[in-house]
């Protein structure tokens, strides 16, 4: 083994550091599929409760320790349970090679990939404005590596091109179809109807209906990009991790799906930007 440099007792090799940047990257991707869910109060819940029973063990608290121990035993499966949906996130991103790819390369050198399906978003954006206006309840999932089988076999398949017609006739509210949720994947809406797990987060406002919440809730759960437009308002929001950003421009609503489609999200995702600096990137049609 070849040491670098010596820090009192401990040796540091090529491998340590080699050790220490991986596990960076690895934090730094955790902590941004958990940052803005629920999943951070989960986590600081468990770690106030480790500290108590740190407190309690240092202090001798022996029916207490014993308690608090039981469940510090349990804690990998718990963890397990808790994050299931974190961890299911993070295994998709592994999985997905070219993702990965992507993050690991974005990390390290800002590169940036290109999206070569042919989607015309315009559709999407001509489409929000209509239901917009007239009211009309959407909810549509962007998706941008899978199929997500699991939540499009909860309603019928579709697998059309995706237009701003087909948009309109399926959330019309005198059809069958306009209930639920709406896929889209590679350019194609795969399914209608489906149903999105409901988010459990306290702290969205009273305001928001199922629908809205069913955006977040699919957005904390998968790594998918949900439109919402209230029926009641008319509002739209755009979910993604858990977090949601409403009182969007149609140009930033199509901006800000672009982006994820061409996996150039920033860190920051909840900012945005002027519609000056959007219109540049996307051009009117
Ligand atoms: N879990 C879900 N998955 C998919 N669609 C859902 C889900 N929950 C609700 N919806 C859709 O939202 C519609 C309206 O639900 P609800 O009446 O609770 O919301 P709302 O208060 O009208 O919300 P909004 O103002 O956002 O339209 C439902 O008819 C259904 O189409």
């Amino acid at each position: 083994m070849i040491f670098l440099f010596k820090i009192g007792f401990l040796d540091v090799s090529w491998v340590d550091l080699v050790d220490i940047g991986l596990v960076s990257i690895l934090l730094f991707q955790v902590y941004k599929l958990i940052r803005g869910s629920i999943a951070v109060n989960i986590f600081l819940g468990i770690l106030a409760l480790y500290l108590m029973y740190l407190i309690v063990l240092a202090a001798q608290m022996e029916l207490l320790a014993t308690i608090l121990g039981q469940f510090m035993g349990v804690g990998v499966i718990a963890m397990i349970v808790l994050f299931q949906p974190e961890i299911r996130k993070f295994l998709l991103v592994i999985g997905r090679g070219t993702e990965f790819r992507e993050n690991f390369l974005k990390t390290i050198g800002n590169w940036k990939s290109d999206y070569n399906d042919d989607f015309d978003v315009q559709q999407i954006i001509d489409a929000s404005k209509t239901l917009k206006a007239s009211k009309t309840g959407a909810l549509i999932v962007f998706s941008r590596d899978t199929e997500l089988k699991f939540y499009a076999e909860t309603g019928d398949p579709v697998d059309a091109e995706v237009s701003k017609r087909l948009l309109l006739t399926i959330f019309n509210k005198t059809t069958p179809l306009h209930d639920g949720a709406v896929i889209i994947y590679k350019g194609r809406i795969k399914a209608a109807r489906c149903v999105l797990p409901v988010s459990e987060n306290d702290h969205l406002p009273a305001h928001f209906g199922l629908r809205h919440r069913a955006a977040v809730g699919m957005s904390e759960n998968t790594d998918t990009l949900v439109l919402a437009i209230s029926e009641e308002t008319g509002r739209l929001i755009l979910a993604r991790n858990g977090k949601y950003l409403r009182a969007l421009k149609l140009k930033q609503v199509e901006h800000k799906i672009l982006q994820y489609l061409h996996n150039q999200e920033p860190a920051n995702w909840e900012e945005v930007e002027e519609e000056e600096e959007v219109s540049d990137l996307t051009p009117a049609k």
